[in-house]
């Protein structure tokens, strides 16, 4: 592809095989946007560590072509004459992000109220990345509110295209929020708007596809990667036909594709008793694992007797202790769950959820193995093989320019990339430096401010201690 305002460097394109795995050349291209407020601090420091670890690794055999691309405030001052609005984004960096595959990317601001809508947005459903992966683990040393952060060893698959954070939404008093609260009343019959008068719409959309497709990324990955749970994070309660759907979807890709390798929580107490005791009749069986069972009508009972003997039928590949090795399916309701990643979070493992949720859950399982500036997050397509790494956090403007905050979450998501590439190598050397500078008490304002005897260290300071320890 021919790029009339981005300059491609020297070196290979990645691309996907037939076989579904990822090309990586030795000196692939990577497209780049440094990002606004915070961004540029943090993406300098980040690329002089990767690039390091990259050359200590492999001797010079392998090595980055980084190719910047623009957007954000930067973008919109560089281009704004010749593209106008849309500077923000330029097509040619979402080409280009298309055309090389795996790219990264620092912070872009997004205005509230107003203005443009976000731009990290625009890039995950542009490029179709469905899955949010947030990995949060601890780093040992890194000052914690909690008293065992060291349980915290949580992957985060949020659903990344859909659900109120798709930005469909009418603002009140416009004509076309008049027009859609119109059809609402009047051909819906809708009768719980409170205060029709001065109402704002949105649409929350979640569909099979996308639930089902992000809840088996979720299992494929729990599966590779010898977790023990996935759970289903929802609100589905009060939601029911866009969360409670989002749940009963992710236990039908569950049971149906997976069939041999999970159990349900559900199951595997039915499959349990069974085991216990073997002649156990079914209606006993029901009543163990429903509670409120003799309060129920006859068809309710049946229905909890029916799903029984579905899991009796299981008893050949599931029974005798055999569930145990299974990888457990479950799902928690999204307000009891945010409670109990804190207060039980060795039962948790592989979260799977929806796109606010996922981004609720994420800062705040950030905040329980130190805080936001380490940690990393990743926008994929499993399918096209298309990858944006990015952390979890935003600009932090009131810091830009002061070589000032954690550049970890952004190396950490270029250390994802890096095991995305197949660079493991590489990542580690990276790993194995982060835990070396931290025992060393060598941090950025954020771990210093809660740590006794630590060195404060700048931004680009940390990424010198990193390399250093390397
Ligand atoms: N993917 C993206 O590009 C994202 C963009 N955003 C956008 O970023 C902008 C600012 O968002 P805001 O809500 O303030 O959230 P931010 O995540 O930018 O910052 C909130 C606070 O988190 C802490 N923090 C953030 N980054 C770091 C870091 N690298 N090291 C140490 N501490 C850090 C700081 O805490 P303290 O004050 O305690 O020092 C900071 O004040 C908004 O426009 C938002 O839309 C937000 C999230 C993601
Ligand atoms: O796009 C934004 O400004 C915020 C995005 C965000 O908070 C996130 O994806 O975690
Ligand atoms: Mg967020």
């Amino acid at each position: 592809m021919n790029y009339t305002y981005l300059t491609v460097p020297q070196g290979e394109k990645i691309s996907m095989g037939s076989d579904g795995k990822l090309r990586v050349p030795a000196n692939p291209i990577i497209p780049f946007i440094e990002g606004d407020g915070t961004g540029p601090d943090i993406w300098r420091a980040a690329k002089r560590v990767l690039d390091a670890a990259v050359a200590r690794a492999y001797g010079g055999a392998r090595k980055i072509s980084w190719m910047e691309v623009f957007a954000g405030e930067k973008s919109f001052n560089m281009f704004r004459e010749s593209m106008g609005d849309r500077a923000w984004l330029p097509d040619e960096t979402v080409d280009a992000y298309r055309e090389f595959l795996v790219g990264i990317k620092g912070p872009l601001t997004t205005p509230i109220g107003g203005g443009i809508r976000s731009l990290n947005v625009a890039l995950r459903q542009l490029l179709d990345l469905y899955v949010c992966l947030r990995p949060v683990r601890y780093f040992q040393g890194v000052p914690s509110p909690v008293k065992k952060p060291q349980d915290v060893d949580m992957v985060i698959f949020r659903e990344n295209t859909e659900d109120i954070y798709a930005g469909i939404e009418w603002m009140q008093g416009t004509t076309e929020c008049e027009k859609l609260k119109r059809f609402l009343l009047e051909e819906m019959k809708v009768t719980n708007i409170r205060f029709p008068g001065s109402v704002s719409l949105g649409v929350k959309p979640i569909s099979k596809e996308g639930s089902q497709r992000l809840v088996r990324a979720a299992i494929d990955y729990a599966l590779e990667q010898g977790r023990r749970s996935v759970t289903l994070v929802h609100k589905g309660n009060i939601m029911k036909y866009t969360e409670g759907a989002f749940k009963e979807w992710g236990y039908q890709v569950a049971t149906e594709q997976f069939r041999d390798r999970v159990v349900t929580e559900r199951e595997s107490w039915i499959i349990a008793n069974q085991d216990k005791n073997p002649t156990m009749a079914p209606e006993e069986n029901a009543r163990l694992i429903e509670p409120g069972y003799d309060l129920m009508t006859p068809n309710q009972r049946q229905r909890i007797v029916d799903e029984v003997q579905a899991a009796l039928g299981l008893m050949a590949t599931h029974g005798n202790g055999q569930w145990k090795k299974l990888l457990l399916i479950k799902d928690s309701i999204a307000d009891i769950a945010l409670q109990q990643v804190l207060t039980r979070a060795k039962e948790f493992d592989v979260i799977a959820t929806m796109n606010l949720e996922g981004d609720f859950l994420s800062d705040a399982l950030a905040a329980q193995v130190g805080g936001i500036g380490i940690a990393p997050g990743a926008n994929i397509n499993y399918l096209t093989g298309h990858a944006i790494f990015e952390a979890t956090h935003g600009t932090a403007p009131k810091y830009a320019n002061q070589d000032k905050v954690n550049p970890g979450s952004v190396i950490l998501s270029g250390v994802m990339m890096l095991e995305y590439l197949g660079w493991r190598e590489a990542a580690d050397l990276v790993i194995a430096a982060i835990d070396r500078t931290i025992s060393q008490k060598k941090v950025t304002y954020d771990f210093e401010r809660l740590m006794e005897g630590a060195t404060l260290v700048s931004c680009s300071g940390f990424a010198d201690a990193l390399i250093g320890n390397m």
